[in-house]
């Protein structure tokens, strides 16, 4: 393939497993500079698609270039331009802070000096410079992810893929990721490429997201982009029974300033360009007919919203997430 410009660029990349299509035929784009996000939910083929770009297996079928290299013909360069921070922890438990990023310098071929210039400065990035000597085992689960990422950063790459970086973290601590993750992308100009199931993650620290589902794109755009192509708010409907909802998707179908209306059971889902507005007029239709309305909730679209409307399901459907890191990324070394 052409070399390229941009941080990362897929032709038809694809990854057979037996009978599994885990990634199916995507083409991508990531610019360089961007904090792009790769959402889906668990099984959606994330993690096989960024363990690709970053040459740990090798694709069906399909290219793709990262930071201008070719990953099939030029690997070595483009490990050198990546940093990965894994799903599962890879960090050796019964080494300190300090000894596991000089271990991944020597593995870089960062000499002595160069190794404690670059751990002081990730450890302080990461807040954790004053725990350097304690060993890992030691470190609370955000503490470790913390070090995972000043890790993936200790040979200056241009790109950071990061795996599902906040599973299983407690609220408080994910927001602090976060935090970092915004100043790696803003002040220290770090391509981020972040994998991730929760939709509020990918909302709040993306500048643009891929949708993906059963190993294909399924949408792509800003968050406000994707979340804006629903065409309005979001008005939920329960109704006395499928009958109801049936009657009450035939009489609103017309209504003007009604952009998109389903029925599912009982529950009766309506796009409108203004709510507010909608409202009342609905709910007159409503009494007119005769029906009863259990409950009725209006918001401003989500992700899951655009999720369910590209694939008729919810994200949250598919998720069997216990909040502990899988153990995919070891499985996928030994292929
Ligand atoms: N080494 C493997 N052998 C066989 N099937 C695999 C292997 N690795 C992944 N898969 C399958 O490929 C599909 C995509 O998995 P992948 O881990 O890429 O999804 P994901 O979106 O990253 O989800 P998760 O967040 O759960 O890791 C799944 O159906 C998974 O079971």
């Amino acid at each position: 393939m052409e070399v390229s410009d941009a941080a990362i660029r897929t032709e038809g990349i694809s990854k057979k497993y037996d009978g599994l299509t885990a990634v199916d035929n995507i083409d991508i784009t990531v610019e360089k500079g961007e904090l792009f996000g790769l959402l889906g939910p668990n099984g959606a083929g994330k993690s096989t698609l960024i363990a690709m770009l970053s040459t740990m297996l090798r694709p069906t079928s399909g290219s793709a270039s990262v930071w201008g290299y070719d990953i099939a013909r030029n690997p070595t360069k483009v490990r050198q331009s990546i940093g990965v921070v894994f799903q599962e922890t890879t960090l050796d438990q019964k080494l300190t802070g300090r000894e596991n990023l000089d271990l991944h310098g020597r593995l870089y071929g960062l000499n002595r000096k160069q190794r404690n210039e670059r751990i002081k400065e990730v450890l302080e990035l990461v807040e954790l410079y004053r725990w350097e000597n304690e060993i890992v085992q030691k470190y609370s689960g955000g503490m470790m992810r913390r070090l995972e990422i000043a890790r993936g950063l200790m040979h200056y790459p241009n790109l950071l893929f990061l795996d599902e970086p906040t599973i299983g973290l407690d609220p408080q601590t994910r927001n602090h990721i976060w935090d970092y993750i915004r100043e790696l992308n803003r002040d220290k100009n770090i391509t981020m490429v972040l994998t991730t199931h929760y939709m509020e993650e990918a909302d709040r620290l993306c500048n643009r997201i891929a949708i993906i589902d059963h190993g294909k794109i399924i949408t792509m755009g800003t968050p406000q982009e994707l979340k804006s192509s629903l065409g309005g708010d979001i008005i939920t409907l329960g109704l006395s029974s499928e009958e109801d909802a049936g009657k009450l998707l035939g009489s609103c179908s017309a209504m003007p300033g009604i952009n998109n209306i389903s029925a599912s059971g009982n529950t009766v889902r309506i796009t409108v360009t203004n709510g507010e507005r909608a409202i009342p007029d609905i709910l007159g239709t409503t009494t007119k007919l005769g029906l009863t309305i259990e409950s009725v909730n209006l918001h401003k679209p989500t992700l899951d919203d655009v999720f369910l409307h590209y694939t008729g399901k919810g994200i949250r459907d598919e998720e069997h997430d216990n909040g502990k890191p899988r153990g995919r990324v070891r499985r996928m070394l030994r292929r």
